[in-house]
């Protein structure tokens, strides 16, 4: 008797598509590039950022590029006919990578071969990915999508494949200039980010409490406020901020130093008040260094899905915060994360991305490129409401998608 898998059809094409971004017309749509958005939007006033040293480069993180990449969509389609697909953060430099390089080891192989297709992408690319970036960013995407399709050739949700649930819902803290108003749809917590760096001293250190300050009294005292830093800041900085927050119950301090600054994350963890957590992660595109940040004392590893080398890299990192005795909560990257985390024994709680401009409504965080993407509603997604194959998604097709390359 066969065994099933020899029936399992195999990868017959990839595809890659790009939208907004740099090289596109149309820009500002949103999309797996959560980042290129139109004006007057939260996620870009004036948040603290490692440019914010540069008086021109203060105020808005797309002045000095932070959308220039635009969304990338990896299509796979097997020689069923059943296709999957996922997206990501790439744009048309992710649509080269694949259609020029990672195709070779996707097309040809069955579809339940990721982890052989994963190995080969990462080990492939080693000479110029440096173990993170747009090149991992990509590898991420392929892999999401090869999830995707196997949930979908099979029948299964991805969260099934990987082991099944360990909780019914996952409960979702807010990120957005407005946690009062996230407490009234029922998150759990409110992240905001910070507005001012280390470049702005001790005065930027008390704008940013004062927000605090203001919102804590909106909120209350068991609402969850915690401050995403954005790599901006310098260990004493993020130190005398972490003090002067935690009257006013700060849960988190996030991203205080750029990925790979373990050091400063070492000092910091030292210095910091008691019952405050550290967290970091969601630019760090490689197992190694994840382990050097565990080891630093990270207690929320906080990868992205779609920037870390996809599910099959979350896994290893979620089993590496679990036996540091470390929560992995992701960095908000919608149905991606929620397939893995609920399954995860170490992720209590999860993140959703605001990305309505004022913060004030749910709008799926990938739109307008998701068909299907749900909301967490009253704070909550159900294990039910993923009860589709593969990530239950597809792919909006009215979006401006190009192909910039083939092969
Ligand atoms: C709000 C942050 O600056 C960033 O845009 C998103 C992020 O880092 C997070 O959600 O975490
Ligand atoms: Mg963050």
């Amino acid at each position: 008797m066969p065994l099933p898998s020899t029936k399992l059809p195999t990868i017959k094409a990839i595809r890659a598509y790009s939208m907004g971004g740099a090289a596109a017309k149309i820009r500002g749509q949103g999309g797996g590039d959560y980042h290129d958005q139109g004006k007057d939007h939260w996620i870009d006033d004036h948040i603290a950022t490692p440019m914010s040293k540069y008086k021109e480069y203060e105020q808005s993180r797309q002045s000095f590029g932070l959308n220039v990449l635009g969304t990338l969509v990896v299509e796979v389609e097997a020689s069923d006919g059943t296709t999957g697909f996922a997206i990501s953060t790439a744009g048309q430099v992710g649509c080269f990578i694949v259609e020029k390089h990672l195709n070779r080891f996707v097309e040809g192989k069955r579809v339940d071969q990721i982890k052989l297709i994963h190995d080969q992408m990462i080990n492939a690319t080693l000479f110029y990915s440096g173990g993170g970036g747009v090149v991992i960013n990509t590898i991420s995407c392929v892999d999401l999508a090869l999830w995707d399709l196997y949930g979908k050739v099979i029948g299964l949700p991805v969260y099934k494949i990987l082991g099944g649930a360990v909780r019914d819902e996952i409960h979702f803290y807010a990120t957005g200039a407005r946690p009062d108003l996230a407490q009234k749809m029922g998150f759990i917590g409110g992240k905001m980010p910070t507005h001012w760096s280390s470049a702005f001293g001790d005065e930027g250190i008390e704008k940013d409490v004062a927000m605090l300050a203001d919102m804590r009294g909106r909120v209350g005292d068991d609402f969850w406020l915690m401050f995403d830093c954005w790599m901006s800041q310098d260990v004493n900085y993020a130190t005398k901020m972490a003090h002067a927050a935690a009257p006013y119950k700060l849960k988190w301090m996030e991203e205080c130093f750029p990925a790979a600054d373990v050091e400063s994350y070492r000092e910091l963890k030292k210095n910091m008040p008691k019952g405050m957590l550290m967290t970091t992660g969601e630019h760090t595109g490689n197992l190694s260094a994840f382990k050097e940040l565990s080891d630093a004392g990270v207690d929320i590893l906080q990868p992205d899905v779609g920037w870390c080398g996809g599910i099959t890299s979350l896994q290893e990192i979620a089993a590496l915060a679990k036996a540091h005795g470390q929560l992995v909560v992701p960095h908000g990257s919608s149905v991606y994360s929620h397939h893995a985390v609920i399954t995860f024994t170490n992720t209590p709680f999860s993140e959703f991305l605001m990305t309505a401009p004022k913060a004030d409504h749910l709008r799926p965080q990938f739109d307008p490129i998701l068909v299907g993407e749900p909301v967490p509603e009253g704070g909550i997604i159900t294990a039910e409401q993923l009860d589709k194959p593969g990530f239950g998604v597809e792919l909006n097709r009215d979006c401006p998608l190009e192909r910039p390359y083939t092969h």
